[in-house]
């Protein structure tokens, strides 16, 4: 378990301190008293314990008896730790948690690190482990500083227990152990002898146990085992008491004095629960960054002539307050001095520990070869096996999202060639035949239109232009009543008359709001009359071009391009995707971390939650909806013949439906991948079906109808009318837009209250 790697050998640093190490026995070891607990016996007036004091309070170490106290309390040779901290900051942007911290964890022992929330013990662990930087000082962790190349540190040397768990929820527990085994290079038989080792040891439910669905304290177990697994030669446990019940916090503590027995593995372990640090075989009183008192935990009730350790921290934070208050009130060296020396680098004080934390001290230099630099950065496969390994089981958990995975390009290929790039079916055009003779060329003509995409109706004149400009059909194809004879001129004659040409010609009006579908009648017509030309005519034809006249469209115009088609539905589709992502996550994370819980206790109901959500979210896609508009009508110059009134609250409208749909995705799954994955996997089938890209009219029959029921469908074609059309509310193909979208509004509302209601 300690034996140095190989990469390790290769290693040279100019002192070894690890190899040099002897186990120390606590019960050996006098106390190392806190320079505050020092001063006090001393009667000194000035004694300070405060942040900003650890350097003031080194130097009067340094001088005074106290010194000879605490040099004659060392323990053994200052190589004999498993960590050592020296001068250590740490800040987090202005805030200093770390202030010329020093500390020492003896080789062989447990070390209690015990101090006030928010002091800085866990910004200090996670420094040791090597997963924060330090601003200023240095650490030695079993030798060398942690991450320094070919060090185990982080590693399989350290088992850290962190205090948010940092467990897989979707992993067993025997999926848990096996996974840091992996990561450690353990092989199967070690790991599952540890395992079941460390499942009756630790107490927790059988191996096949899902970690999301056990106890928090059997959490907190199972991430100890994690931190145990390895047998590491140092443990580092943030809070892992917390949650326990007493029985096993006693045998926990019984095993870590057990472990530390042989010499060979070293504790160090915050708590709340100051009493049962006096486990311990040395605690460290922290305080504001920095550490008031380091030693036994008998000493340091001794000196306090405190019956408990809880009390003698007491004692020592009082001081702490009273010093700090009295230096408060000395401007000159107070705590800007002493700040402007933490910014500095140039204190060199040793606030409490007496054990050669010297500012003389020197740092030991370490230095490694290029070949254990390079092995240290290169990837190791055995870490990228045990993460793939960890992935797959994680999605074998997942099955549902797993199949959603595999088949959603699938399902999107197959949207496109069904829904993008084909023929319109069924368009409704207009027919205005003057031609009563069942042999006219007009009836001849029109038999050669493809029936199955263009869908014929006969009308007056006075029906077919009223129904295209009520938008009931897409084109009107128009004959004059002696088309057959002046076309017949137009055969056998050279040069005819302007009004031959004309009454000799189809006159066809389109509606060019939806530019595929006059495109493809533009094609049909021209296909249908080359057919007839060629059946009916053949080679004799003084015909130079086809007799089609395209009139002026009645809606948009004959260089409407596809982008107008497009844009419309492009901003419903961008208002409404941008608005799913901004909420499918938020119940998610949430509910992970107990706030709707918590808000839900406290009274909030689930409407109430639905519609905050709301509200809140609507100023964010108000403001898109502002720049979106502003970009599309300004910049890229697209028309609009209606209200923007009406556009901007259709907009609105279909953010808002996206939110709600988001409320549901968020309020149905549980975890962030999966409520990803169903926002996104949804939005291409949308935007393929809705007709955003290509037309409805396209889309084969089934697909069509389930096309229709989509929120932003009918929401396009109402947008599209009223910014080419220029019509307003009267129009039901404008109403039916908003109908349809806030119909999808109250029904994903209800159904994500009535979800989240449910699931509470
Ligand atoms: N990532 C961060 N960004 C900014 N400040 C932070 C960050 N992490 C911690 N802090 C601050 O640093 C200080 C020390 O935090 P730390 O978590 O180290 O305390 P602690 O002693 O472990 O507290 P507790 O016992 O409650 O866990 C706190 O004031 C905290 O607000």
């Amino acid at each position: 378990m300690c034996t140095p790697s190989g990469s390790e050998a290769e290693m040279q640093p100019d002192k070894t301190p690890r190899n040099r190490r002897t186990a120390l026995k606590s019960s050996s070891r006098p106390a190392l008293l806190s320079a505050a607990m020092a001063a006090e016996a001393a009667g000194r007036d000035d004694a300070t314990a405060g942040p900003e004091d650890c350097t003031e309070m080194g130097e009067r170490l340094k001088d005074g008896n106290m010194k000879a106290d605490l040099e004659a309390a060392l323990p053994a040779g200052r190589e004999d730790f498993a960590i050592q901290c020296r001068d250590v900051c740490r800040s987090y942007g202005k805030l200093k948690v770390l202030n010329n911290l020093n500390l020492t964890v003896p080789q062989g022992q447990i070390y209690g690190l015990l101090g006030p929330s928010g002091c800085g013990k866990t910004t200090l662990l996670k420094c040791i482990v090597g997963t924060l930087k330090i601003s200023r000082g240095h650490i030695t962790v079993l030798g060398k500083p942690p991450a320094f190349p070919g060090h185990d540190v982080p590693g399989k040397m350290v088992g850290y227990m962190p205090q948010e768990l940092a467990l897989y929820n979707e992993f067993t527990i025997g999926d848990t152990l096996t996974f840091f085994g992996r990561i450690h290079g353990l092989t199967r038989k070690e790991t599952k002898a540890r395992m079941d080792f460390l499942i009756d040891f630790l107490d927790l439910p059988q191996k096949t146990s899902l970690v999301r669905n056990l106890s928090g304290g059997q959490r907190r177990r199972v991430s100890l085992g994690a931190a145990l697994l390895q047998n590491p030669e140092l443990l580092i446990l943030d809070e892992p008491t917390v949650g326990v019940d007493p029985v096993l916090r006693s045998k926990i503590w019984q095993h870590l004095v057990e472990i530390v027995r042989t010499g060979k593995v070293s504790v160090i372990i915050t708590t709340h629960y100051i009493e049962e640090a006096r486990q311990a075989n040395v605690v460290g009183l922290m305080r504001n960054g920095c550490l008031l008192a380091e030693g036994p935990p008998d000493a340091v009730m001794k000196q306090h002539s405190a019956t408990t350790l809880e009390h003698a921290f007491l004692q020592l934070c009082e001081t702490s307050d009273q010093n700090g208050s009295k230096r408060g009130s000395s401007p000159p060296g107070g705590p800007l001095e002493n700040s402007q020396s933490f910014e500095s680098g140039k204190d060199e004080s040793r606030p409490i520990l007496a054990v050669g934390a010297g500012a003389a001290e020197e740092v030991p230099k370490y230095s490694a070869d290029w070949k254990v630099r390079a092995r240290h950065f290169l990837p190791k496969w055995r870490n990228i096996a045990a993460l793939m390994i960890k992935t797959m089981v994680r999605m074998k958990r997942l099955p549902g999202s797993l199949c959603f995975q595999f088949l959603l390009p699938v399902i999107q290929v197959s949207l496109i060639c069904l829904c993008v790039g084909g023929d319109p079916k069924g368009i409704q055009v207009a027919v205005v035949n003057n031609e009563t003779s069942p042999t006219a060329y007009s009836q001849s003509l029109l038999s050669f239109l493809d029936n199955t995409s263009v869908q014929q109706v006969h009308l007056s004149h006075e029906e077919a232009f009223d129904g295209i400009y009520n938008a009931e059909y897409w084109g009107v194809i128009g004959f004059g009543k002696n088309f057959t004879s002046y076309l017949t001129k137009r055969m056998i004659q050279r040069q005819v008359s302007r009004e031959v040409v004309d009454g000799g010609s189809v006159h066809v009006w389109l509606d060019f709001t939806n530019r595929q579908i006059a495109l493809m009648l533009q094609k049909k017509l021209h296909e249908a009359f080359q057919a007839f030309v060629d059946n009916k005519l053949g080679s004799m034809s003084y015909l130079v071009s086809l007799p089609i006249k395209f009139e002026e469209p009645i809606y948009g115009s004959l260089n409407t391009d596809f982008t107008t088609f497009v844009t419309p539905g492009a901003v419903l589709s961008i208002t409404f995707y941008l608005a799913v992502g901004l909420t499918a996550l938020s119940f998610v994370l949430e509910r992970k971390e107990g706030l709707l819980d918590r808000c839900w206790v406290a009274g909030v109901s689930s409407l109430e939650t639905m519609l905050a959500h709301l509200f809140s979210q609507l100023f964010v896609i108000s403001v898109q909806i502002i720049l979106l508009l502003l970009f599309i009508l300004l910049v890229f110059k697209m028309p609009n013949e209606g209200s923007l009134v009406l556009v901007i609250i259709l907009i609105v409208l279909q953010g808002v439906t996206g939110i709600s749909f988001g409320l549901v995705i968020s309020s149905a799954i549980d975890d962030e991948q999966s409520a990803n994955q169903a926002a996104l996997g949804i939005f291409y089938p949308n935007l393929i079906i809705s007709g955003i890209i290509w037309p409805v009219e396209c889309i084969p029959y089934p697909l069509r109808y389930l096309s229709l029921a989509l929120p932003q469908t009918y929401a396009s074609e109402a947008l599209r009318c009223i910014m080419y059309r220029g019509w307003g509310l009267s129009r039901m193909m404008v109403w039916r837009g908003f109908a349809v979208t806030l119909g999808w509004n109250t029904f994903f509302l209800i159904l994500a209250t009535v979800i989240l209601k449910l699931r509470t």
